[in-house]
C-alpha cells in the first residue's frame, strides 16, 4: 500500500548548531560548512529499504519508490529551496551483489540552513498529527553526550594482504584485463554502547569543512567527491583521483603538491575517473562542461586531482536516476567497469557494505546531493548494551605504474580522518 505523507515547510531562525538536535546515538545529517540538513529526533514516517539480493535494480527500485512517495504526498512549502518539503536521505551499496541493504529515510522533523536561511520540515503519515501538533511537541537540542573513544585495528584485510592483492592487480593490468581497479581495504573496532554518534559527525564537518560529512543509517564520514548534484535542472559533480600526503612543513607541502600534479601515474588514474563520469553523464544531459586540467584540492591530510564537471540535466530525471546511471565511477571501481568490480570482488577478502556507494540525499522535486561514500565507516549497535562495532574503509587507484607499499601508506593516510576522530 502506498504511503502517504504530508509535508510541511516554514522559514525558521537559521540554528547555530544543526547536529545538537539530531539524534545522539542514530544521527540523520548532511552537512558541510555549517549548512546542511539534519533530522531531529528519530522519527521515521518512512523508510524505502531495498533488500540485499535486488542487484542492479537497487536504486531504480529506490527512485521509483521516491516518485511513487513524492506523487502520493500532500506538500505545503514556502520556502521552495532545494532540500526543503519532502527529503529522504539515503544510503546505497556500492556493489549490487552486497549483503548489506540499501536505505532511504523520511525523518519526521528536519532542520535545514543554507545561506543565511533556516528552515524546519515537518512530515507525517496522512491522518496523524504533524510533529508540532503532538502533545509533547518540542524543539530543544539534545546536550552532547560524554567524550568517548574507541579502538580499532586491522579488519578481513591485513596491511599485508592489502599489498598482496595490489600485486595481483598489477597482474590483470599487466595482462591488458583491466586497467585501473580500485582496492581498499577495512579495519574493524568497536566504540563504547551509548556513545554520541554526534560527535564524531561534528569532529569531522569541523575538522574537513571541504568535505561533505554525512550520517545515515549508521554510516558516517566525511567525502570530499561528490558522486553527482541536482539542483533546478543544473548538473555538478567533482571527480577525484591521484592522491598524496601532505608534508611535514610548507617546502615539503609544496613538493608533494607538485609531486601529485606532474606525476603520469596519478594523471592516468585520475583520466580514468574523469572519462567514466562523463561517458555515463553524457546521455542524460546537455551542455556539459569539465576543465581540460585537474586541479589540486588541498585537504588537512593529503591532495587530491580534482575535476569538476558542469551540465544541464536534459531527461528530466531525478537524482536518484542520475545516482543509478553514474555509480560506480572509476575513481571507487576501476575501468573497464565490469572487469574492476569483478577483481574487487575476488581481491577484496570482505563486502564493501555502503562504504564507496552513494549517499545523500532527495528532495520531492528531484534536486538532491550524493557523495561517494568515502573516508567513513559503518557502525552497528550491538545486542542489549554491547559495545557498537565500526568497521571503517580506505582504497586506492592501482593502475599500471601503481606500487603496492606506496598504495598501502595512501590508505593509511586516508584512514586518517576517522582514526583520529575515533580516538
Ligand atoms: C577509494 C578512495 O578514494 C578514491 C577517491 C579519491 C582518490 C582516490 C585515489 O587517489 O586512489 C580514490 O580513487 C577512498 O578514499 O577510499
Amino acid at each position: 500500500m502506498t504511503t502517504r505523507l504530508i509535508v510541511q515547510t516554514r522559514e525558521f531562525d537559521p540554528v547555530e548548531d544543526l547536529l545538537a538536535y539530531a539524534a545522539p546515538d542514530r544521527p540523520l545529517a548532511w552537512l558541510r560548512r555549517g549548512d546542511g540538513i539534519v533530522a531531529v529526533g528519530d522519527g521515521m514516517p518512512a523508510i524505502i529499504r531495498v533488500a540485499a539480493g535486488e542487484g542492479p535494480l537497487r536504486s531504480a527500485i529506490m527512485a521509483d519508490a521516491w516518485r511513487e512517495l513524492t506523487a502520493h504526498a500532500d506538500v505545503d512549502d514556502p520556502v521552495g529551496l532545494p532540500g526543503t518539503g519532502l527529503v529522504g536521505f539515503g544510503a546505497l551499496t556500492f556493489d549490487e551483489g552486497s549483503g548489506a541493504d540499501s536505505v532511504l529515510i523520511v525523518p519526521s522533523v528536519i532542520l535545514g540552513k543554507h545561506q543565511g536561511r533556516g528552515w524546519i520540515t515537518r512530515i507525517a503519515p496522512v491522518g496523524e498529527d504533524l510533529p508540532q501538533d503532538q502533545p509533547d511537541a518540542t524543539l530543544e537540542p539534545n546536550p552532547y553526550g560524554a567524550h568517548w573513544a574507541g579502538t580499532v585495528g586491522p579488519g578481513a584485510q591485513s596491511p599485508e594482504g592489502y599489498q598482496s592483492s595490489v600485486r595481483a592487480a598489477l597482474q590483470r593490468i599487466g595482462s591488458g584485463e583491466i586497467g585501473k581497479v580500485v582496492l581498499a581495504r577495512d579495519l574493524a573496532g568497536t566504540i563504547p554502547a551509548g556513545s554520541d554518534l554526534r560527535r564524531l559527525v561534528r569532529a569531522l564537518s569541523g575538522g574537513y569543512p571541504d568535505t561533505w560529512t554525512f550520517a545515515v543509517d549508521g554510516l558516517i564520514g566525511a567525502s570530499p567527491e561528490t558522486l553527482v548534484t541536482v539542483q533546478n535542472g543544473g548538473v555538478t559533480a567533482r571527480v577525484l583521483a591521484g592522491t598524496i600526503g601532505r608534508g611535514a612543513d610548507a617546502d615539503e607541502d609544496a613538493a608533494a603538491s607538485a609531486h601529485l600534479a606532474s606525476s603520469t601515474k596519478d594523471i592516468d588514474e585520475h583520466e580514468y575517473a574523469v572519462q567514466s563520469l562523463l561517458e555515463s553523464l553524457r546521455p542524460h544531459v546537455r551542455a556539459m562542461a569539465s576543465s581540460e586540467q585537474p586541479f589540486l584540492l588541498k585537504l588537512p591530510n593529503l591532495f587530491h586531482l580534482a575535476t569538476d564537471v558542469e551540465a544541464e540535466l536534459s531527461d528530466g530525471g531525478s537524482a536518484l536516476d542520475l545516482v543509478g546511471a553514474l555509480h560506480p565511477t572509476a575513481a571507487v571501481a576501476g575501468t573497464p567497469t565490469p572487469a574492476a568490480v569483478a577483481a574487487i570482488r575476488e581481491l577484496e577478502p570482505f563486502d564493501r557494505g555502503r562504504y564507496a556507494g552513494p549517499v545523500g540525499w532527495i528532495d520531492g522535486n528531484g534536486n538532491g546531493e550524493w557523495a561517494i561514500a568515502l573516508r567513513c565507516a559503518q557502525f552497528v549497535a550491538g545486542d542489549d548494551g554491547a559495545n557498537i562495532a565500526v568497521t571503517a574503509y580506505a582504497g586506492a587507484g592501482i593502475v599500471a605504474a601503481s606500487d603496492p607499499e606506496t598504495e598501502l601508506l595512501e590508505t593509511r593516510v586516508k584512514f586518517r580522518p576517522l582514526v583520529d576522530a575515533l580516538a
